[in-house]
């Protein structure tokens, strides 16, 4: 919570440090975060072994950066559903497939994006 006797720089720093906190909390709790730190890693070996172009490894890290903040921004909606209403609802159940819609579209654009990237490249090894 913002403290009214913090000046803007304190305010600021505050603030990152919160943020910094969540980061390491969705990356310790959530095992969907987990799952997609070990793709990450794995398509950043690919992109090594493959020795992919500057704008491809922009894309790839676009995308990684999209299904995180998709999945951690899911993992929110979840975790204020099942405190503001613990009990099954129709309405939860909708507003949680939505949000879990949302992560889809972003891993889906990513298959895209790595298959345009990986495809050909497997292709020349056969
Ligand atoms: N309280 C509820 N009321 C109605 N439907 C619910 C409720 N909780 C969950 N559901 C249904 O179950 C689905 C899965 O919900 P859940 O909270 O387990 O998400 P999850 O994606 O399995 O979570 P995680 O990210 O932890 O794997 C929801 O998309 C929704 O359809």
């Amino acid at each position: 919570m913002k403290n009214p006797k913090d000046g803007f720089i304190k305010g600021r720093l505050r603030s990152i440090r919160f943020a910094l906190r969540g980061m390491f909390l969705l990356m310790k709790t959530e095992d969907s975060i987990k799952v997609q730190l070990f793709v990450a890693t794995l398509v950043t070996g690919a992109g090594f072994y493959f020795e992919i172009s500057a704008v491809e490894w922009m894309f790839q890290i676009v995308v990684i950066g999209l299904v995180l903040v998709a999945e951690s921004l899911n993992t929110a909606i979840e975790k204020v559903s099942d405190f503001v209403h613990p009990d099954y609802h129709k309405k939860i159940g909708f507003i949680k497939d939505i949000s879990a819609g949302a992560a889809s579209f972003a891993a889906v654009i990513s298959l895209i994006v790595a298959g345009f990237i990986y495809l050909p490249k497997i292709a020349l090894l056969f």
